[in-house]
C-alpha cells in the first residue's frame, strides 16, 4: 500500500525540508519540474506535439513555469497562461517567470482557445487549494476539462481537496498526475480517480521521516 499523507503534513514536510534541513525550496522546485517533465516524456497517453501550461500564482505554478522551460529548452512547442494576480505571486513563481521570459515562452491569456493544444500542464494549485475555486480558476478548468487534450496535473489536480477526494467547486480531470514526494490521502479515494488519473509519485529528496532517515 502506497504511503499516503495529508495536505497539511505535506507542507510541514515541504517547510520541515525547507527551513531546518535547509535544501532551498528554489533546489526542490527544480527537482520537481524535472521529474514532473521526465513524467510526461514517459507517459504515452500524452501527445507532446502543441502543449499549453496553466500556471497559478504560488509554488504549484512555479513548478509548472519550470516543465514549460524544460519543455521548451529540448524544442517542444510550449505556450504558457499565468492565472491569478501577479502582485500575489511566490518569489519561487517570480523567479521562476523570470527564467520564461529569458527564453522568451510565449504567453496566452484566458480568452485563448484551447482546442489547440494536444496537451494541457495543470498548475494552478498544489497543496495550498484552501477554499471553493471561483472566478478565473474556475474558468480556466473548466475550458480546460471541456477541451480535447489530455491534461497533466502537478502535485494535485487543481480543485481537489487533497485530503477528502472530493471537487472544490470545480476540479481539473487529469489524464496523469505527478505528485510531489507522497501521494495525498484524497488522492487515492475511489472518487478521486477520475481526476487523478494515472498517478507518478516523485521523490525530489523532502524529508522522509526519521524512521527512513536513520535519525
Ligand atoms: N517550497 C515548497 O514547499 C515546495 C512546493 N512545491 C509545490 O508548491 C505547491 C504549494 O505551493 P503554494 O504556493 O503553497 O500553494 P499553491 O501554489 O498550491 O496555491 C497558490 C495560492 O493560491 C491561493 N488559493 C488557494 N485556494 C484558492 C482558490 N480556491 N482560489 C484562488 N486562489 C486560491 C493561495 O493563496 C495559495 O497560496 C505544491 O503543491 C507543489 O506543487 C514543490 O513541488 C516542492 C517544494
Ligand atoms: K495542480
Amino acid at each position: 500500500m502506497t504511503h499516503a499523507i495529508t495536505v497539511e503534513e505535506s507542507r510541514q514536510l515541504d517547510a520541515k525540508t525547507i527551513n531546518e534541513i535547509g535544501i532551498p525550496s528554489l533546489v526542490l522546485m527544480e527537482r520537481a519540474g524535472l521529474k514532473i517533465y521526465e513524467n510526461m516524456l514517459d507517459n504515452n497517453n500524452l501527445d507532446l506535439d502543441n502543449i499549453l501550461i496553466l500556471a497559478g500564482t504560488g509554488n504549484n505554478g512555479g513548478d509548472a513555469l519550470v516543465v514549460a522551460r524544460l519543455l521548451y529548452t529540448h524544442g517542444y512547442k510550449v505556450h504558457t497562461l499565468t492565472v491569478g494576480n501577479p502582485a500575489h505571486a511566490s518569489d519561487d513563481h517570480v523567479t521562476q517567470a523570470k527564467i520564461c521570459d529569458y527564453y522568451q515562452i510565449p504567453k496566452v491569456f484566458l480568452d485563448e482557445k484551447f482546442d489547440k493544444y494536444t496537451t494541457i500542464v495543470d498548475g494552478l494549485f498544489g497543496s495550498g487549494l484552501s477554499r471553493n475555486v471561483g472566478g478565473d480558476f474556475a474558468t480556466a478548468i473548466d475550458k480546460a476539462n471541456a477541451a480535447k487534450a489530455a491534461i497533466h496535473a502537478i502535485d494535485i489536480p487543481s480543485g481537489l481537496n487533497g485530503d477528502t477526494g472530493e471537487v472544490m467547486g470545480t476540479a481539473i480531470k487529469a489524464t496523469s498526475t505527478s505528485t510531489i514526494a507522497y501521494p495525498k490521502v484524497g488522492m487515492l479515494k475511489d472518487a478521486a480517480k477520475p481526476y487523478t488519473g494515472k498517478l507518478y509519485v516523485d521523490d525530489i529528496g523532502i524529508y522522509r521521516g526519521n524512521q527512513f532517515e536513520g535519525e
